[in-house]
C-alpha cells in the first residue's frame, strides 16, 4: 500500500500535502497528530472512500483493507456472536465459521460473545466492532482513534488486543491517535502529521538510540533523504527542519563522500540521543496535543 505526493483540498482548504507514506516492514503504524491535521482523511483516501485526490494511491492487487473510522455500526440488541454473522452475511465474505471462531479466540471476546451488545462494556464494543471490521479477512486494517473516549485501562485492553490480532492474523494496522501513551505502547513504527503534512516518520525500535543528526538546506532534504535511506538506518526524518537522523556514525567521511557526490552539503552534523518524547515536543513546541 503506497501513498504518493497526495494532496487533498476541501474548497480553499489544503487539508493534505505532499503525503508519502508506504507500510514497508512495520506491522503497527502509528499516526499521531492533533485534531484537524487531516489524520481522517488520509485514512479514508486509504479504505478508497476519498477518491478525490491529486497524487497516487495504490495497493497490491487482491489486497483487502478493512477499517473503522466513523462510529461503529453494531446492532446493541442483538449479541455479539450475532452481529459477527450478520456482517459476514451482509457482506458476503467466504468467511467460514472457523474464521469467526478464530476472531472471538483473538479478541479475547468469548465469554460475552452470545449476550446482548447493550450490555458491553465500551471496550467490549470496541473489540467486537473491530473484528467485524476484519470480516473481508484484509491483510491491512485501519483504525480512527480506536481508543476515544476510554479510561485508561479500556484502552490499555483494547490496543494489547490489537497487537496481539495484528500478530495472530498477520495484519498491518495502522492507527490513528492523539495519544502519545497508546502509540508508545504498541507501534512499531510513528507518522507525525502537522498542518498536513507528515512531518517525521519515527522508528520505535530504534527509541533512544545514539543518532547521527543531518541538517540540511531545504531544496536538498529529498535527494539527501534518498542517499541516506539507501547506505544508511534513517532512524527519524523531519522535511520541515529539513533534518534527517541515521543510526550513529563513527566517523563522517564515507556519508560526506557519498553526500559530496552529488553535491550536498550538510549544515550540520550532530552526535545525539532522540526519543519519541523528544520528537514529539519537537514538533508541537512543547504543547500536549
Ligand atoms: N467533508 C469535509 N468537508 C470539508 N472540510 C472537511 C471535510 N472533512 C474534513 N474537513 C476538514 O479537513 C480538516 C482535516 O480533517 P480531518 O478529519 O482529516 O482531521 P483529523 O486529524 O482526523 O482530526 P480529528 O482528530 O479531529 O478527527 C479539518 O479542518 C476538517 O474540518
Amino acid at each position: 500500500m503506497k501513498l504518493t505526493q497526495i494532496q487533498k483540498h476541501y474548497g480553499k482548504q489544503h487539508v493534505l500535502k505532499n503525503i508519502d507514506f508506504e507500510f514497508g516492514e512495520s506491522q503497527i503504524v502509528g499516526l499521531i497528530g492533533k485534531n484537524g491535521v487531516g489524520k481522517t482523511t488520509l485514512m479514508k483516501i486509504m479504505n478508497e472512500n476519498i477518491v478525490k485526490y491529486d497524487g497516487t494511491f495504490s495497493k497490491e492487487s487482491n489486497t483487502k483493507v478493512g477499517y473503522l473510522i466513523e462510529n461503529p455500526k453494531l446492532y446493541l440488541n442483538k449479541t455479539g456472536y450475532y452481529n459477527l454473522n450478520f456482517f459476514r452475511n451482509v457482506l458476503g465474505t467466504q468467511v467460514d465459521d472457523q474464521y469467526i471462531n478464530q476472531l472471538i479466540e483473538s479478541f479475547g471476546i468469548k465469554p460475552y460473545i452470545n449476550k446482548k451488545v447493550k450490555k458491553y462494556s465500551m471496550g467490549m464494543k470496541q473489540k467486537l466492532s473491530i473484528a467485524v471490521a476484519l470480516m473481508n479477512k484484509p491483510q491491512y486494517l485501519i483504525l480512527d482513534e480506536p481508543t476515544n473516549g476510554m479510561d485508561p485501562d479500556g484502552s490499555i485492553d483494547v490496543l494489547k488486543t490489537l497487537e496481539r490480532v495484528s500478530k495472530e492474523l498477520n495484519i498491518k494496522i495502522l492507527i490513528s491517535s492523539h495519544k502519545l501513551e497508546d502509540i508508545e505502547l504498541i507501534c512499531d513504527r510513528t507518522v507525525f502529521m502537522k498542518d498536513g503534512a507528515i512531518v517525521e516518520d519515527y522508528n520505535m525500535k530504534d527509541q533512544s538510540t545514539d543518532v547521527t543528526k543531518f541538517t540540511f538546506v531545504q531544496e536538498v532534504y529529498n535527494e539527501a533523504l534518498n542517499i541516506l535511506t539507501m547506505k544508511y538506518k534513517v532512524v527519524a526524518s523531519n522535511k520541515q527542519e529539513s533534518i534527517i537522523s541515521v543510526e550513529a556514525l563513527q566517523d563522517y567521511q564515507d556519508v560526506l563522500k557519498e553526500l559530496g557526490n552529488k553535491n550536498i552539503y550538510p549544515k550540520f552534523i550532530e552526535n545525539n540521543k532522540t526519543t519519541l518524547r523528544d520528537q514529539y515536543f519537537n514538533i508541537n513546541k512543547g504543547v500536549e496535543a
